[in-house]
């Protein structure tokens, strides 16, 4: 495990994005595992810095989103599609076709966990999973519990997680009650994991994540268990990490 500690926001999102453009220069049809939350935001922006300077192109490269609400309309815009489509995909050269997202809308929702990690296992792997981490040691929608499911699958919204997404919403009534997620499984599968925490807010859950013991009561500790994760941390969300 990387651990690295950033004075300013320029540099992380600098080497985030850095991480992302070298991988497509050296495999311009990488597959991309893309997250949502407001900690990848600054790494796109910078990514679509990189772009508008020539310096790194989409064009060949797919994508999968981690996760998705279930019951939003698409063009609800705290849909994981309208956030992917405003904070990334309009503003560079991928192909939407080739950008994938959960359908939380689905009519069989069981049937579209099966075909979304069937669409990974046939297009991946994933070279390079982009990862927030939620205050309770989320990752994706995986939620803390006695266990965790492998594949993707429907998750029910913690209240302590429908709390902290309530800031999109207008009140805590709008936040879905469930999601669709990438399962643990899913995300190990990733030949690399990049993941990124920012503000004081969650200091205690980095340190909990990657100095305590790997447990299904932090989903995040096990990242502990892959050969290649890089963390990127501001110095506030780093504090705790001895
Ligand atoms: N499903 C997403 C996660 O993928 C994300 O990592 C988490 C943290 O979000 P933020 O980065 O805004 O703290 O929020 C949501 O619940």
């Amino acid at each position: 495990m990387n651990i690295r500690i950033f004075e300013n926001e320029e540099d992380l999102n600098a080497t985030g994005a850095g991480v992302i453009s070298s991988l497509l220069q050296t495999k311009p049809r990488a597959v991309l595992g893309l997250a949502t939350g407001s900690s990848p935001v600054g790494i796109y922006k910078s990514l679509i810095a990189l772009y508008q300077k020539g310096l790194v192109s989409f064009a060949q490269a797919s994508s999968f989103n981690l996760d998705e609400y279930v019951g939003l309309p698409v063009e609800h815009r705290e849909s994981y599609r309208s956030f992917m489509n405003e904070q990334l995909f309009s503003h560079i050269d991928i192909d939407l076709a080739r950008t994938h997202v959960p359908d939380g809308l689905a009519s069989d929702l069981e049937q579209e966990c099966v075909s979304y990690e069937q669409r990974i296992d046939d297009r991946g792997p994933v070279d390079l999973q982009l990862l927030g981490i939620g205050h309770n040691g989320h990752i994706g929608f995986n939620e803390p519990g006695t266990e965790l499911t492998g594949r993707t699958h429907v998750v029910d919204l913690k209240e302590e997680t429908r709390k902290a997404n309530a800031r999109f919403f207008n009140s805590i009534d709008e936040v879905p009650t469930q999601a669709i997620t990438m399962g643990v499984g899913t995300i190990l599968k990733a030949k690399q994991i990049l993941l990124v925490a920012r503000g004081e807010e969650k200091a205690e859950i980095i340190r909990e994540a990657f100095m305590g013991p790997i447990t299904t009561q932090c989903p995040a500790s096990l990242l502990q268990c892959h050969p290649n994760v890089v963390v990127l941390l501001d110095r506030a969300a780093g504090r705790l990490v001895k």
